[in-house]
């Protein structure tokens, strides 16, 4: 049966089939811009303004706090890009090198896990906004949202193609209207009336948690980049500046009804067109639960490498509908923080280790059974559990657990330590002394491009 272009220009069923390399700046960065305007972020920059455990900011404060951590997270997020353009190997594939190929199972279930919380989340977030904005019952929108995210997942390629060509345009229209009207509002409340500047790196840490949970999937697009270096640019750019756009916007919509997160859509549907505005808002949504199913289907083929990932985005997006339907979601929000800050030190630990891989000129090893490297675990966990002690965020028990043990061993650490940045140093600085003292691996069995990924 002949193979049409676009068919052939899509991902490979199995994780050992061809990896077509399509993508250029304007298509990744076209799906990293849509990423950063997401329906979660208006009320989300509540959590820089007002971050856990910390004195609240005052606006300046929380606008500067926005771009300081925006434009850390979303280096990071690019950082995180590169390998998967170097390898042509998706995220967990990746860590297979760094860990070892059983080993690399433990992140790929943790982000599975989070894959599967964010995507439950996204479907109810644009159940609520089409509830909103079209009215009609609730259960309808969710299981709307969960076949079109489905289907969605079955083209991966055709739908960043997708958000290039149609979306992203109707995006940029609909949010450059939303910021006009909600900016030339009367004047509503100051939300930081009571903040100060001392909870900063709180609130930045906060901006830096809304980035980094896409650390764990930015491989799995830019495996299909023509070039290394705009897998880097794009991600980084295009979902930074977007991410700022939209925690701006947001903080211009709370201050118009007293900082009520609940509430934040209403200014936006007081707008003439705003009913539209935010219905294109709520169908592009689902490029975030695509993203979710997706990337969920990829990380578990990193387990079952034979698997199809269609048959998998199928069964996860089914799965993700009826949690949509039947859970409560609002109280697994802070472990998603809490789940997506360990990809920070994870990262750390990749760039540290790559820094001294590099200099030995070692190739990597992303057979299915690389050798385990449970130093690099190690270090790992020490980030871990640095971030934690600085930031141990808003979760029950989990944090409870953590603020307990900074009391046990007196440790109060200062307002201005970051706990992204010292995790991230700490871990790198740790995996980089780890892999100078580690023995030098004979022949590599594997080096990069497709392929590599051997089931
Ligand atoms: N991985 C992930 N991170 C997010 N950060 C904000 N929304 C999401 C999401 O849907 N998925």
């Amino acid at each position: 049966m002949a193979v049409s272009a676009s068919e052939r220009d899509e991902v490979a069923p199995t994780l050992d089939g061809p990896v077509p390399r399509s993508l250029g700046f304007l298509d990744q960065g076209a799906f990293w811009a849509n990423l950063g305007v997401s329906l979660l972020g208006f009320a989300g920059v509540l959590a820089v303004l007002q971050p856990a455990g910390a004195p609240p900011l005052t606006v300046a404060a929380a606008v500067v706090a926005t771009v300081v951590g925006t434009a850390i997270g979303s280096a990071m997020v690019g950082l995180s890009a590169i390998p998967g353009a170097r390898t042509g190997a998706p995220a967990m594939v990746v860590l297979r090198d760094l860990f070892g190929g059983v080993l690399s199972w433990i992140p790929s279930v943790l982000n599975v896990v989070q894959l599967i919380g964010w995507g439950t989340f996204e479907l109810v977030v644009i159940a609520q906004a089409g509830t909103l904005a079209l009215g009609g019952p609730t259960w309808a929108w969710v299981v709307g949202a969960g076949v079109v995210t489905t289907l969605l997942t079955l083209r991966p390629l055709g739908m960043l193609r997708l958000l290039r060509r149609v979306v992203t345009i109707l995006v940029a229209i609909s949010v450059a209207y939303l910021a006009w009207w909600l900016f030339t509002r009367p004047t509503g409340a100051d939300l930081g009336d009571r903040g100060s500047w001392s909870g900063f790196w709180a609130g930045t840490d906060a901006a830096i948690a809304v980035a980094v949970s896409w650390i764990p999937v930015a491989s799995d697009y830019s495996r299909h980049s023509k070039r290394v270096s705009t897998a880097f640019t794009s991600a980084t750019i295009g979902y930074g500046v977007t991410q700022v756009l939209c925690f701006v916007v947001g903080l211009a919509a709370l201050s118009l009804v007293g900082g009520d997160g609940d509430a934040v859509f209403a200014p936006m549907l007081a707008a003439p067109l705003g009913v539209l505005a935010l219905l294109v808002l709520t169908v592009r949504e689902t490029d975030q639960s695509f993203a979710n199913v997706y990337s969920t289907a990829v990380s578990a083929q990193n387990l079952v490498p034979r698997a199809d990932r269609r048959v998998l985005s199928l069964a996860i997006g089914a799965l993700i509908t009826v949690l949509a339907l039947g859970v409560t979601i609002d109280d697994y929000a802070v472990f998603l923080a809490v789940i997506g800050s360990v990809f920070v030190p994870l990262l750390g630990v990749g760039v540290g280790e790559a820094l001294v891989a590099h200099r030995r000129g070692r190739a990597m090893d992303l057979s299915r059974w690389a050798p385990s490297r449970p130093l690099m675990v190690l270090a790992w966990v020490v980030g871990l559990v640095v971030y934690q002690l600085i930031n141990p965020g808003g979760a029950p028990v989990w944090s409870d657990a953590w603020s307990a043990l900074r009391e046990a061993i007196g440790f109060a650490p200062p307002s201005w330590l970051s706990a992204s940045l010292t995790s991230f140093l700490v871990a790198g600085l740790v995996a980089a002394a780890f892999a100078a003292l580690e023995p030098r691996r004979s022949a590599p069995r594997a080096s990069t491009a497709a392929g590599a990924a051997t089931p």
